[in-house]
């Protein structure tokens, strides 16, 4: 990246790397980025005057104090990025990185992957949407992929914890924003791409080409592993230099399993010539079981080490986890917040239930989210179940009684009598637990592991597991 031009001395101690003027420290170097809601442009002032000693920008303020030196840069968001990665001395170089993009099963495979590794007896760092993990020191996440300065900032801390493999989930916002720019990967995996964030990439294409973009930029050192049964598989590695592995449960592929018997305490399963018992469920999973072998012999692991580690796997946390009451009710609680997911969750439960009970599945879509999807996760939820209640998941800012409203637009005629509204999600698992007859299966989708409900910019504590143990204790 090349400078455009300096102001000041270039002689400067910096002691922090800043994006928020709000959390300046003396001599921190203040980053103006460009966002969604503000030019961060409009803060330099005030981070000068907070006690920042110099300035990374775009575009250098009319009026340049004394003492400041002011570096303009193209892009800061890709200028934050490289300086992120020196200020913390590399710590990308020092560990085997991976990173897992796609619409679906980031956090699985990528959790799935520090169980494995940390059981394997190796120090194992983990960036997820869940948590933070620098070996068993856990860290709260506030982003799937957080910006450049946290990544670095951990992955050093990751270094010194005596880590050799960090494995991190990789967002389109966060490609699209440059926070892994620069990073040195040891490979990457794509799991899919289906309907998300619209809101933010406009068009499908858009959003297939951030993804993209991280393969374009894997250096010839790594592997690059995709999915062949999604039909961007192959267009995620078209210009990549990495080496490319595929893997599938469909299609030809270099890695191949398959799913012979499904239930719901788990799953057999072929992997290459190999049949092994699993604890997860559901064909998505195997193809992110598969995709975690897939890694870790790319990485150099045994195979039979790996087969015995992944028959050990647990499910993620809120990912298709579930209690059965005393009267058997089964109550499976997923992080379903897409088309696909919910599809997959539903067409999983539907595969292994026998049909002499119901299925509830309650659910919501996010506010200040792409909108496109509510009405599709709506007909997808009321085709797939036996009675759907629609409810909130995080309305943050919009009305909560408008998101339902272009939730049930995508209802068909046929299913509006088995669905309900009830907007207070709490509410709505009691109805679903008071009306749940002994054998009948309710699904709650699209917060798993939050444990929180996001209403006006306040987070008020939430965990649907909780809840619904709750009211499920109470029948009995
Ligand atoms: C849409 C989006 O990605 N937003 C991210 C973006 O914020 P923004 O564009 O709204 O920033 P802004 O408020 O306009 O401010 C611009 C700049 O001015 C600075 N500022 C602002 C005000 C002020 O007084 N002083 C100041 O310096 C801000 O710190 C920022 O650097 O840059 C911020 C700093 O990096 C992020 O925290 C913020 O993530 C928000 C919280 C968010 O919700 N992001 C979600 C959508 C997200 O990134 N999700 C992905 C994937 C989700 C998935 O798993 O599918 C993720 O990786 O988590
Ligand atoms: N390989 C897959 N294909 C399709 N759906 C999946 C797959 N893996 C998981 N899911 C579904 O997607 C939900 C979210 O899974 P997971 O948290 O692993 O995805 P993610 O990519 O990390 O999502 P996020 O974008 O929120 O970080 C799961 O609860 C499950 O319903
Ligand atoms: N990482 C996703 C999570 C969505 C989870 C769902 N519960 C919601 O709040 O929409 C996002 O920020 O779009
Ligand atoms: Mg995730």
């Amino acid at each position: 990246m090349t400078i455009e031009s300096i102001v000041g001395s270039t002689i400067v101690s910096v002691s922090s790397l800043v994006i928020d003027s709000r959390k300046i420290e003396k001599n921190s170097l203040f980053v103006a980025l460009r966002g969604t809601q503000v030019d961060g442009h409009a803060y330099i002032d005030q981070a000068i005057e907070s006690g920042a000693g110099a300035v990374l920008c775009e575009k250098l303020p009319a009026d340049l104090r004394e003492g400041v030196t002011y570096v303009e840069v193209l892009d800061t968001n890709q200028a934050l990025a490289i300086a992120s990665t020196n200020f913390f001395d590399n710590p990308s170089s020092k560990l085997h990185l991976v990173g897992v993009t796609g619409t679906n099963g980031k956090t699985t495979i990528a959790t799935l992957l520090y169980d494995m590794f940390t059981d394997m007896g190796y120090t194992v760092g983990l960036l997820s949407t869940v948590k933070i993990k620098v070996g068993d020191e856990t860290f709260e996440a506030t982003h799937t992929t957080p910006d450049s300065i946290s990544i670095n900032r951990y992955l050093n801390e990751m270094v010194l914890a005596g880590c050799t493999y960090c494995f991190m989930e990789v967002s389109s916002h966060g490609i699209d924003q440059k926070r892994t720019f620069g990073l040195q990967f040891k490979g990457g995996v794509f799991t899919n791409l289906s309907h998300d964030h619209l809101d933010y990439h406009k068009t499908f294409a858009d959003y297939r080409d951030a993804k993209k973009t991280f393969f374009d930029q894997l250096p010839k050192s790594a592997f690059a592993i995709t999915n062949k049964d999604d039909k961007n598989g192959m267009v995620m590695v078209q210009n990549t230099v990495a080496k490319i592995k595929t893997y599938g449960l469909k299609n030809v592929a270099d890695y191949k399993a398959q799913v012979l018997e499904n239930q719901f305490s788990g799953m057999l399963m072929k992997i290459g010539l190999h049949e092994l018992w699993v604890q997860l469920i559901g064909a998505f999973n195997a193809s992110n079981l598969l995709a975690v072998y897939a890694v870790a012999i790319e990485l150099g692991a045994n195979e039979e080490e790996v087969l015995v580690g992944i028959s050990k796997l647990k499910s993620v946390d809120g990912r298709f986890q579930y209690i059965v009451s005393k009267d058997e009710i089964t109550a499976i609680v997923d992080y379903a917040h897409t088309p696909d997911a919910l599809k997959n969750v539903l067409d999983t439960i539907n595969s292994i239930r026998t049909y002499n009970e119901r299925l509830i599945t309650i659910v919501g879509c996010g506010g200040n989210r792409d909108k496109t999807k509510r009405p599709i996760m709506a007909q997808i939820a009321t085709e797939l179940s036996s009675k759907v209640i629609l409810t909130s998941d995080n309305p943050r800012f919009e009305d909560p009684y408008v998101i339902l409203e272009e939730m049930e637009a995508g209802v068909e005629p046929q299913n509006a009598m088995k669905t309900l509204l009830i907007e207070d999600r709490k509410q709505a698992i009691k109805a679903a637990c008071q009306e749940a007859k002994p054998g009948d299966i309710i699904l709650i989708a699209g917060k798993g592991h939050e444990t929180y409900q996001e209403i006006k910019g306040v987070r008020s504590d939430f965990n649907d597991l909780v809840i619904v143990k709750e009211f499920l204790d109470k029948r009995s």
